[in-house]
């Protein structure tokens, strides 16, 4: 979506125009026969831009199909795990891992089953969850989702393409929440999941249980704090959450700036629609509300009135978590507080399990009646 309102036609540097940064100014015919963009057309046909269009439709198109396929599986393979009984004839327990991007979610869901997940020191090197069972202190089995990072105002079009990964998160049992300890901005980003976590739908219930880990806690030890963050994830963050910092601003428009300037006036019809999303009309474009209205999530529209609406119980809340301490202090490079993590998931979801079993009990309880109390009785 984002190449497709980017998609203008330009004066390359040897003067032709071309489309966007790589296309070419060929006009080609409905059977896809190049006319030398000598300005002649074979017939009714379509313009080279037409052709980008669709085909960044169909493949958008193609995606999306994909992308319910995933989800449809992964419902699947969740009702699976439910029904095949843990220890006492109640389902697996799954245990999502949540965080900002490259806070070592991966590496930790590694390190606590002894299997390989990909990481990387870069952003989103998760887009896929993985699963992976882990055997808690107790004897208990439970599975481990690690997951997608989050980013500060993540794009619409991102929180839809990583809908099926955050339905893990929704249906888990009980969150971790991975904080990267070494973070100046650690703060920002624990904001950002939790209301990333709120935006998906997850109960204010489970945030209150959720678990909260800060990694990397040899970093700590190692470095000052205002050394943390590389300078170019920095930046590239900041393109992501539309910062208007200046120096930051005018290095994510770089790649685009020389493509504006140079739209020539005469240009103008054959930008024809695209003229009026041009400028970021990507991130709310179409009928992208429409489909998360769809989907049950609130839209960033609605999250800002929510927000609004419920400023004062909001801040409240955040409030408290700002305040909280962690619970455990974590690396996942060198193994420390691993054990301590377990034990710990280890006891909430054991309290987890009593109080349902509470909620059960008293659901099931007859109801209170003389003629029970007199039985009793006798
Ligand atoms: N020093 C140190 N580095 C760590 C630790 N945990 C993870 N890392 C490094 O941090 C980087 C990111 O780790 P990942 O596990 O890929 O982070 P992630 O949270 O899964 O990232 P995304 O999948 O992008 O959301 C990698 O280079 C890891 O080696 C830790 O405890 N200490
Ligand atoms: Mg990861």
């Amino acid at each position: 979506m984002y190449k497709r309102s980017r998609l203008v036609r330009v004066r390359g540097p040897d003067g032709r125009y071309t489309f966007g940064a790589m296309g070419e100014a060929e006009v080609v015919s409905a059977r896809g026969k190049g006319s030398g963009g000598r300005g002649f057309t074979s017939g009714a046909g379509e313009t080279e831009l037409q052709l980008q269009r669709r085909r960044i439709v169909d493949r958008r198109k193609q995606l999306l199909y994909e992308m319910k396929e995933v989800r449809r599986t992964r419902a699947l393979q969740r009702a699976a795990r439910k029904r095949h009984g843990g220890a006492n004839g109640q389902g697996i327990a799954t245990v999502a891992v949540v965080g900002y991007t490259n806070a070592g979610k991966s590496t930790l869901v590694s390190a606590l089953s002894n299997s390989d997940l990909y990481s990387d020191d870069r952003l989103f090197a998760t887009v896929d969850p993985k699963v992976r069972s882990v055997i808690l202190p107790s004897g208990r089995k439970v599975l481990f989702s690690d997951t997608v990072g989050f980013i500060s105002d993540l794009p619409v079009q991102l929180v839809e393409a990583f809908h099926a990964t955050l339905e893990e998160v929704v249906e888990a049992d009980l969150l971790v929440h991975v904080l990267d300890s070494s973070a100046p901005n650690l703060d920002e980003h624990r904001e950002t999941v939790l209301q990333v976590l709120k935006q998906i739908g997850v109960s204010e219930e489970k945030l209150q249980t959720m678990v909260e880990v800060w990694n990397k806690i040899d970093l700590e030890e190692e470095m000052g704090a205002d050394e943390r963050l590389g300078d170019g994830e920095d930046k590239v963050l900041g393109c992501l959450s539309g910062a208007e910092d200046d120096d930051v601003a005018s290095d994510c428009d770089d790649n685009n700036e020389d493509a504006v300037s140079e739209i020539s006036q005469g240009d103008n019809e054959s930008i024809g629609d695209e003229q009026s999303d041009y400028s970021d009309g990507w991130l709310l474009s179409e009928d992208e509300d429409e489909t998360l209205n769809e989907m049950g999530w609130k839209t960033p529209n609605d999250q800002q009135s929510m927000v609004s609406k419920e400023g004062t119980k909001t801040e409240n809340s955040s409030h408290s978590q700002l305040l909280s301490v962690p619970h455990v202090k974590t690396s996942a490079i060198i193994g420390v507080g691993l054990q301590e993590l377990l034990e710990l998931i280890d006891s909430k979801l054991k309290s987890q399990n009593v109080v349902e079993r509470n909620i059960i009990d008293r659901k099931w309880r007859p109801p209170r009646t003389e003629e029970t109390d007199m039985t009793v009785e006798q």
